[in-house]
């Protein structure tokens, strides 16, 4: 086999993080990879600076992970074509209302044996305003295939290597051999399932339904609701995925990409923290994001918003309550106090 060249696409906290990982894994493995990592960075000033060049200075991601060094054989390039074109394996790891732009950008200088790999928990929407996931729009916009990597998975834990674990969802059993070998770690522990789009439905879902736990958190309710929430979502993220995933396996929603990353973020991500400050501040969205994250993304309130799109054209919105409620709440439409009212009678107790 000849070695593969590895990109990584994107480079903020979770891209970041998972470059620390997949750099000292092909360092540790010089007969399967090239040794340097080529990571597409959005350029940007940091303190007067290029960002790229502050990082590939100091091997650390001062602006998006802070305080963790970046193995020296990740440099980070902010020429998108430079950085893809010579890859065999690319890493996609953007918040994902960028992907289509970049696919766009990258679409001509891609090779056609590449292979490609996403960790956006996202989705975007087709031309007749259907849920269209992230590994489709890379397929669709590269014509190479895409698995997926998705879990609970929480970038700064990931950082300081406490151990978790991931789900791989692959195609072809060798997609998940070779994947393994770039993202394993003993503390990092991955499961290959051969269900990609439910992996990938799961990880888009759980951002909305943690801004409900953090709702719950925000208004100081306690654990019992917080636990309904989380069930109840659960609920509602497997109807969704009956009824919109072709192959849907029940036993997905068992791996470290179903509840446990549902867990996860519920207690500790970005999305609940957004829940949370909602109940407390008249601010939007655009402005909690700005003020909390300071160029990070909050997932949840796009995905919210294809999600009720998707379910009001399709007349479903009475059957996923807790989905709707949330939608409204970032929409400012409706107040986050009434939250709960929504889930008294949802369809789950009937
Ligand atoms: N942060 C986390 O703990 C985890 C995040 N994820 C998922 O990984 C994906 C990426 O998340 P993060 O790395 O955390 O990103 P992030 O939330 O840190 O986003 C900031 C990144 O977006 C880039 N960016 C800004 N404008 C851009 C543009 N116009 N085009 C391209 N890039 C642009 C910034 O340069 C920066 O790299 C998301 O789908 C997220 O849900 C998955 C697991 C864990
Ligand atoms: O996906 C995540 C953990 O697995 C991160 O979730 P947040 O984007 O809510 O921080």
């Amino acid at each position: 086999m000849s070695k593969k060249t590895v990109c990584i696409v994107g480079s903020g906290n979770w891209g970041s993080a998972i470059a620390r990982i997949v750099g000292t894994n092909i360092l540790d493995n010089p007969d399967t990879f090239h040794s340097r990592v080529n990571m597409y960075m959005y350029e940007e000033k940091y303190e007067g600076r290029k960002l790229t060049e502050v990082v590939n200075e100091m091997h650390e991601n001062v602006k998006y992970l802070p305080g963790f060094k970046l193995p020296e054989n990740v440099v980070a390039m902010p020429d998108l074509a430079e950085a893809s074109k010579t890859a065999d394996i690319l890493i996609f790891v953007l918040p994902h209302q960028f992907v289509r732009g970049t696919c766009k950008a990258m679409q001509e200088h891609v090779k056609d044996t590449a292979l490609a790999v996403s960790l956006i928990k996202g989705f975007d929407k087709d031309a007749e305003g259907n849920i269209l996931m992230i590994s489709k729009l890379i397929e669709d916009w590269l014509k190479i295939d895409c698995c997926v990597l998705s879990g609970a998975n929480l970038a700064q834990e990931v950082a300081e290597e406490q151990f978790c674990e991931s789900t791989l969802g692959v195609k072809k059993p060798e997609q998940g051999e070779l994947l393994k070998m770039l993202f394993e770690k003993p503390f990092f522990r991955t499961s290959v399932v051969m269900d990609v789009e439910t992996i990938e439905m799961c990880g888009a879902l759980k951002n909305v339904v943690a801004i409900g736990a953090g709702i719950v958190d925000g208004m100081g309710l306690g654990h019992n609701t917080k636990a309904a929430v989380l069930r109840l979502g659960l609920m509602e993220m497997v109807a969704f995925g009956e009824l919109f995933i072709k192959g849907c396996k029940e036993d997905t929603f068992f791996e470290s990409c179903g509840i446990a990353d549902l867990v996860a973020t519920c207690h500790g991500g970005r999305n609940r923290l957004l829940g949370e400050t909602v109940v407390k501040s008249d601010k939007t969205i655009r402005e909690l994001e700005k003020d909390i994250l300071r160029g990070q993304s909050f997932q949840g309130p796009l995905v919210a918003k294809e999600v009720y799109h998707t379910l009001s054209q399709k007349n479903l919105l009475e059957r996923f309550p807790m989905f709707t409620a949330i939608y409204r709440i970032c929409e400012r439409e409706m107040d986050p106090r009434e939250f709960i009212d929504c889930l008294r009678n949802h369809p789950e107790h009937i």
